[in-house]
């Protein structure tokens, strides 16, 4: 008896020592570590970090005030406390979550330097937020690292190709057409306004689930509907939980929905395994004889090819290739539809590049009929006004990395080196970085397509690194070309089809919700134009 006690009381201050060194000691060397570094930033409190003062910042801010949809400061609006922490503290300093310890970096250069090199071995994907955004994303290639994200990313990125993606031109015209018609009969029934947001976000979730893996929310296959919505209600899921980031021991406060989102994620697989293992067995994979696929969706072209290609290193589990259908939904359908949405906002507010634009359509791919990739590509200044929506609403407007070991930045001359500690957590305000005057000059907050038609890709930004609306370097976005094509055949069709204008209902209130989204959808008055 005695001896199982004291085994206990081992175990416990086992345990004691293992919290303590854990939740305290380390992160408090961390901070130490980053002050001797000449990091500096808000004190933060134990465990909170400085949570409170994020959740007072977003409590007292007014969403009114500070933007416009013709310029006005989102950034304030949206991030109130890095922006007062960047008046106090400039580009770079450091705060917590909890006890996490996260670098903002608002300073491309900083940047730059930060991430030269070999940048698998050196950043990684934050520890943090892994487990809230596994049941999304699997360990496809969002959260895969090291020589495991390289093998995905090689087999993956062919994927896309400008010859595949043309194939699913077709996929985006029938849904778009089937959205315009439901718009098109509330405008008949005497709808004054449109939440344009709702149709675009579902469409875009319809198109990257035909275009992922031939699943459709009509599907006449029940099994395509049933992950369709199992995805969907996942993903409002994983909304609704607001998580104390970075706070020890507080995912206990959210086993439920924790517990709910991963039922759901079983589910799913379960169902989209079921997908994949029959497409193999119908040779949907291509074979050996190189079948030509059931269809082109990217699970028939990655199940072609990783069976064509020879060793075992090139190709995908059945397992990984359900991460990756679940990754394409979550990763593509959300940021294509708010890039959309806020591109339908910016257009109706500036009637001069609406009508512009329409224009091009029309001239390129005249005011009906089939569009194709050759005419999507003549479309020169909705490029233009695409690349401003995407820097000053980027739907992405963070991206996170976390240091796998020690980094040393050299800074600027050369001179100077710091040392980011293994661990710290990196937090890249792109919004903050898309409109900074010192980058993109005195008009940094309004909208001016004329400055990528004038300058080109990078839009005039004094720095390469200043412009990243699909992230940077080997983790740039692989979904991106998609995006590109989706967004001008969706935006060719409604400009054929409506004169849009910004309704007395739309209040401009963007918020970040993991994005960066409208807080109350964006509501636009639709005259029919045919
Ligand atoms: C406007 C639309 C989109 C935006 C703004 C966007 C943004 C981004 C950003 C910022 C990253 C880098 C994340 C990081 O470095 O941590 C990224 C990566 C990624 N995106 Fe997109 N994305 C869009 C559309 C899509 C689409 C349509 C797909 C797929 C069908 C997709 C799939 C991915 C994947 C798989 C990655 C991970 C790439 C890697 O780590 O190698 N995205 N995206």
């Amino acid at each position: 008896m005695e001896l199982v006690v004291q085994a206990l009381a081992a175990a416990a201050a086992l345990l004691a020592v293992f919290f303590l060194s854990t939740l305290y000691l380390s992160p408090a060397a961390t901070a130490r570590r980053l002050r001797n570094a000449g990091f500096r930033g808000p004190t933060p409190s134990f465990p909170l970090g400085n949570l409170r003062e994020i959740a007072s910042s977003l409590a007292s801010n007014n969403d009114t005030d500070e933007s416009n949809t013709k310029g006005g400061d989102i950034h304030a609006a949206v991030f109130p406390y890095f922006a007062r922490w960047r008046r106090a503290f400039g580009k770079v300093f450091v705060y917590w979550l909890g006890t996490e310890p996260f670098l903002y970096v608002a300073d491309p250069e900083f940047l730059k330097a930060a991430t030269a090199g070999a940048l698998g071995k050196l950043w990684g994907k934050p520890d943090v937020f892994r487990r809230d955004r596994m049941p999304m994303f699997g360990r496809g290639l969002v959260m895969a690292e090291g020589d495991e994200w390289a093998r995905h990313r090689h087999i993956i990125a062919p994927a896309f190709s400008a010859t595949n993606l043309n194939d699913m031109i077709g996929v985006m015209e029938e849904t778009t057409a089937k959205m315009l018609g439901e718009w098109g009969d509330m405008v008949a029934a005497g709808q004054s306004c449109v939440d344009v947001e709702k149709g675009v976000v579902r469409n875009a979730a319809e198109i990257i689930a035909r275009a992922s893996f031939g699943i459709s929310a009509d599907d006449d296959d029940a099994t395509g509907a049933r992950v369709f919505h199992k995805l969907q209600a996942m993903q409002a899921m994983l909304f609704r939980s607001t998580r104390l980031v970075g706070v020890p021991l507080a995912g206990l406060l959210h086993i439920r929905a924790t517990y709910e989102a991963w039922k759901l994620g079983r589910e799913i697989d379960a169902l989209l395994l079921d997908i994949i293992e029959s497409r193999r067995r119908r040779g949907g994979g291509g074979g050996k004889k190189k079948k030509k696929t059931t269809s082109n969706d990217l699970l028939s072209l990655l199940l072609a090819g990783s069976e064509a290609s020879a060793g075992a290193e090139r190709k995908l589990t059945t397992r990984e290739l359900v991460d990756e259908c679940k990754t394409f939904f979550f990763g593509g359908h959300e940021t294509t539809a708010l890039a959309l949405s806020w591109t339908l906002l910016m257009l109706a507010a500036h009637p001069e590049w609406q009508a512009a634009v329409r224009e091009e359509v029309v001239e390129v791919a005249g005011r009906s009929g089939p569009l194709d990739a050759a005419a999507l590509g003549k479309l020169t200044k909705m490029g233009c006004v695409l690349s401003e929506v995407l820097r000053l609403y980027p739907p992405s407007p963070n991206v996170q990395r976390q240091a796998l070991q020690d980094v040393v930045v050299v800074a600027g001359d050369g001179e100077k080196k710091v040392v980011i500690p293994k661990g710290t957590n990196m937090w890249i305000d792109v919004v903050a970085m898309h409109r900074d005057g010192e980058l993109w000059g005195e008009e940094a907050s309004e909208f001016r397509p004329e400055r990528f038609m004038r300058e080109g890709v990078q839009g005039g930004c004094r720095h390469r690194m200043g412009y990243v609306p699909f992230g940077f370097g080997g983790r740039i976005c692989v979904g991106r070309n998609l995006t590109a094509m989706e967004l001008r055949v969706v935006l060719a069709m409604v400009l054929r089809r409506f004169a849009v204008e910004v309704a007395p209902e739309y209040r401009h209130a963007p918020r970040i919700m993991l994005s960066l989204r409208p807080s109350h959808g964006i509501q636009l008055r639709l005259t029919p134009l045919c």
